[in-house]
């Protein structure tokens, strides 16, 4: 099947669906962006990419950069952080507290945000400098240093930050962070405000179909590794809807509040979509509509 005229009907055929779905609103820049965009990329192992739609429009790409935190800090220190963090679906919110308190500070999985939490903690004990290490390697990886953090809406996001907060300090009481709540949650807070196209994310996610090699070859996962990230993302990546996205689309996906999906298929090629428009769980609509006609009609899936 010809991958470009496949994505071009896709564009076609999720027109309906846009709009659908609330666009997130905790922070008015999000709120702000126009429902009616879409876009789509595939960038295959062998380095062709592919796009249509809405593509090269940059996004807040929020919860994604929580894959690219984790793989960091399993490329960093390898598994020491499972002591830390579980990794089971959490059937909650993605900034959920309940669970926590029930188990003693330890989350669920590393892709909720009290996980993601005690990942940035960790990248943070690492490099010195969490968002910086995420922000280099999704440079380095696309190809395009232009990307960068969207100011305004990390200064948006510091100021509504208090769930976050308060999770950030319940890990810290339960004795689950390494740094300082504040460093923590600056960190975190960047890394959620990362800005970039469905282009830049599908080819920066490269590796992950790669067996954890790098553009440049060297390889920033094992194969175990990756196999073990691309698992996480099935099972935990789009949060108490994973069980309907894996249904659906069938493949490791990784949603963010920006309306961003990305998802792997190992060994072949990443897709990335991107609409504003959420779900409950906040998932983008129509990106997990278009992942589903993708790998429906494709067969490319993990099952
Ligand atoms: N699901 C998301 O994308 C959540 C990210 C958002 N910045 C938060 O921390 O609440």
């Amino acid at each position: 099947m010809d991958i470009q005229n496949l994505l071009d009907d896709i564009v076609g055929s999720i027109r309906p669906r846009l709009g659908q779905g609330e666009v997130a609103s905790y922070i008015p820049q999000l709120g702000a962006v126009d429902a009616g965009q879409f876009g789509i990329s595939v960038a295959t192992g062998d380095g062709e990419v592919y796009a249509a739609g809405d593509a090269a429009v940059p996004f807040s790409i929020q919860s994604i950069s929580k894959v690219f935190a984790l793989a960091l800090v399993l490329a960093g220190d390898g598994d020491g952080i499972w002591k830390r963090v579980f990794r089971e679906p959490s059937g909650n919110p993605f900034n959920s507290l309940v669970q926590l308190e029930l188990e003693d500070g330890i989350p669920r999985n590393p892709f909720i945000n009290a996980g993601a939490l005690v990942v940035t903690d960790r990248l943070l004990s690492i490099t010195g400098d969490a968002c910086g290490a995420v922000l280099n390697l999704l440079r380095q990886e696309s190809g395009n240093s232009g990307i960068g953090i969207d100011a305004v809406v990390a200064e948006s996001e510091a100021r509504n930050s208090n769930r976050n907060a308060a999770l950030a300090h319940f890990l810290a009481s339960c004795g689950n962070l390494e740094n300082p709540v504040q460093d923590v949650l600056d960190n975190y807070i960047l890394q959620c405000s990362l800005e970039m196209s469905c282009t830049d994310l599908a080819v920066a996610s490269r590796f992950l179909a790669s067996n954890g090699v790098r553009v440049d070859g060297t390889a920033l996962l094992s194969s175990p590794q990756t196999k073990r990230i691309n698992a996480v993302m099935l099972t935990c990546g789009t949060y108490d809807a994973a069980g309907e996205f894996a249904y659906r689309v069938g493949l490791p996906g990784k949603s963010g509040v920006g309306g961003g999906i990305i998802a792997v298929v190992p060994n072949n090629c990443t897709v990335s979509v991107w609409s504003p428009g959420l779900g409950k769980s906040g998932n983008s609509v129509a990106g997990v509509a278009a992942l589903d006609e993708f790998t429906t009609r494709t067969g490319l899936s993990i099952f």
